[in-house]
């Protein structure tokens, strides 16, 4: 694999959490490196622990025991950015504001950030759009200007949570695309969620498979499929019907655990 050295060093994390009807164990004992600008995916059923580990990750959760360590290589910049499968633009805020704001909250001079923020915008096709407010765009362009407004900020991690989710089949394959190139020019270490095996392995150096309801680690896939990746063509490949098939073996018992689950409650 590509990638250098640790980015991501989780150790012994588990998470629990206490409601009014008892203790949830949501992670157990999660073991994990993650290398310097390595893309690693992480498919698990429903309910598996996949958010709480991001959460952890993005320091809006703490483990109950265990401990996360993000390497930093400049003081300057902000630890990790953030994108949710809900489209999470200011309202109020033009296209250009909107990739530009982390910038602006770290004090950078408007004409450099807007230059950074420029050439994002370019990168996700939205250049005509730039002054446009969000409520001009539609689903896909919104979620569109979340992914450069995190690449902008130029976090040491990348955290996304199932980004492209909650968009139509012909937006997603784009922005998967568009994703694939920004972070081939970037290398940025990215940690993505997804549902979709195929999604983690157009997109991924390693796919980790969860387990059931506590959330651990199951397996872990090396997706040694070439890269820069172009995902028509990826598809039609023997590596990656090969690759699908151990991920949904792995996945499929999880999911039928969580099924049986179900049935007995
Ligand atoms: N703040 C919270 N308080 C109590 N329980 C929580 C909280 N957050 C998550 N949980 C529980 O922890 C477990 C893991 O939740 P999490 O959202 O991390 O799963 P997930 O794998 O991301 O699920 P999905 O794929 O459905 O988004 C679930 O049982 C969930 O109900």
């Amino acid at each position: 694999m590509p990638y250098g050295s640790d980015s991501i060093i989780i150790r012994n994390v588990s998470k629990e959490f206490h409601t009014r009807t008892g203790k949830i164990t949501a992670l157990h004992n999660i073991n994990l490196t993650i290398g310097q600008g390595e893309f690693f995916c992480i498919v698990g059923p429903s309910g598996c622990g996949k958010t709480t580990l991001l959460r952890i990750l993005a320091g809006l959760e703490t483990a109950s025991e265990g401990d996360v360590i993000v390497k930093t290589t400049d003081a300057n910049r902000p630890v990790n950015s953030m994108v949710f499968q809900e489209q999470s633009v200011f309202p109020w805020m033009t296209v250009m504001e909107n990739v530009s704001y982390g910038l602006r909250i770290r004090g950078i001079r408007k004409k450099l950030r807007e230059e950074i923020a420029e050439r994002y915008i370019r990168m996700i096709g939205l250049s005509k759009f730039a002054h446009s407010y969000p409520c001009q765009l539609s689903g896909g362009m919104k979620q569109r200007v979340s992914v450069a407004r995190a690449f902008a900020n130029d976090p040491e991690i990348l955290l996304m949570d199932e980004p492209f989710g909650a968009l139509d089949e012909q937006n997603r394959i784009i922005l998967q695309q568009e994703l694939l190139r920004i972070w081939e020019l970037t290398r940025k270490t990215t940690v993505f969620i997804t549902h979709s095996i195929d999604e983690a392995l157009c997109l991924g150096d390693r796919v980790m498979v969860m387990t059931a309801h506590p959330g651990a680690i199951k397996t872990i896939i090396d997706v040694d499929l070439p890269r820069p990746r172009d995902i028509a063509t990826i598809r039609t490949s023997t590596r990656y019907n090969e690759l699908y098939q151990t991920i949904w073996y792995n996945l499929r018992d999880e999911v039928m655990k969580v099924k049986a689950q179900e049935l007995n409650e």
